[in-house]
């Protein structure tokens, strides 16, 4: 079994619930429901990695409870085992029709339960695994271009609906290529390591999210943001990489690695879209560049 694995129990029969419990709880911490409505409340703030219940695919309620677990994006990956009193052949091909990954009908065996329920786990531990290696980058190990993408899209709905700012930074390590042909490949690397863990800190006590964008430029996202607040957090961002006090002899402008940031903040006109968005960021990271600024700002 998978050690700490967080299994939900949702079955109306309390000596179910005990049988089941009792099959499981050496193996699995499980939690215990009598009815659909409580299962949602306990996998809405708890982390579940499988849940076993005994929905009657016949009733309303049943399939409801189904059809809202796999249209959730938050829920739609945890894998459902029924157990059912039905035997029937299309009850079961409905079930997995609609998601289920596996159907056991009742009386069940026990031990059946438990091996199928390994399984699961495994196969579920497997593609969790899976998804995080596609999200971050291999280097840094922050969030890579695919898991900001979708961060972004979800930001920017939530800024646009509730009114609130939302913050892009470009941010570029300067002068890098000197670095690299200073250092080496492999030293440039180690500098990127770095600096990625420092912006990593100051932008998560801002409650924001950094990812890798490409080659040595960096993404912030964050909201709720006034310009003022902006330009602290760049200050901490700078101050962070500087303090490394990684030595960048090639650096005509500093003695140890520094950054540049290229800000927009949208507050108003987010009929513009992300890919404008960016197109601002990184006309703004241009000027930083260019003037030999810290941070360069458009206000939309
Ligand atoms: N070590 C290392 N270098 C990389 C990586 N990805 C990109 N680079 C190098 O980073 C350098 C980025 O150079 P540029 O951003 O074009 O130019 P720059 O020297 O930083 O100049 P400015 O941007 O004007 O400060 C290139 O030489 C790339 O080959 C990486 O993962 N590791």
């Amino acid at each position: 079994m998978v050690s700490g694995a967080h299994v939900l129990v949702v079955d109306s029969d309390p000596l179910n619930r005990v049988v089941l419990e009792n099959t499981l709880s050496e193996d699995c911490q499980v939690t215990l429901c009598d009815n659909s409505d409580a299962a949602l409340q306990v996998i809405a703030t708890n982390n579940v990695d499988l849940i076993i219940t005994d929905i009657t695919l016949r009733e309303r309620g049943g399939t409801l409870f189904l059809q809202k677990l796999k249209e959730s994006p938050t829920t739609y990956m945890i894998p459902v085992i029924i157990i059912s009193s039905s035997n029937s052949y299309s009850d079961e091909v409905k079930g997995l029709q609609m998601g289920a990954v596996d159907y056991i009908t009742k009386p069940f065996s026990p031990l059946i339960v438990k091996a199928r329920v390994k399984i699961h786990l495994a196969l579920k531990q497997k593609s969790d695994l899976l998804e995080k290696l596609a999200s971050i980058d291999g280097l840094t190990e922050l969030p890579n271009r695919r898991l900001l993408d979708t961060h972004l899209a979800q930001q920017w709905q939530l800024c646009q609906s509730t009114q609130q700012s939302l913050v892009l930074m470009l941010v570029d390590i300067d002068y890098f290529k000197a670095y690299n042909d200073l250092h080496g490949y492999a030293g440039g690397d180690e500098c990127l390591v770095k600096v990625a863990h420092a912006l990593e800190l100051v932008i998560h006590q801002q409650q924001g999210f950094v990812a890798r964008y490409d080659g040595v430029r960096f993404c912030v996202v964050a909201k709720g943001l006034n310009s003022q607040q902006v330009e602290l957090l760049c200050d901490s961002m700078h101050d962070a990489v500087e303090q490394l006090l990684l030595p960048h002899k090639a650096s005509p402008i500093c003695a140890h690695v520094s950054i540049s940031i290229g800000t927009t903040i949208v507050s108003k006109d987010y009929s513009l879209g992300i890919a404008h968005c960016f197109k601002d960021a990184d006309g703004a990271l241009c000027a930083a560049h260019a003037n030999q600024e810290r941070m360069v700002m458009v206000n939309r």
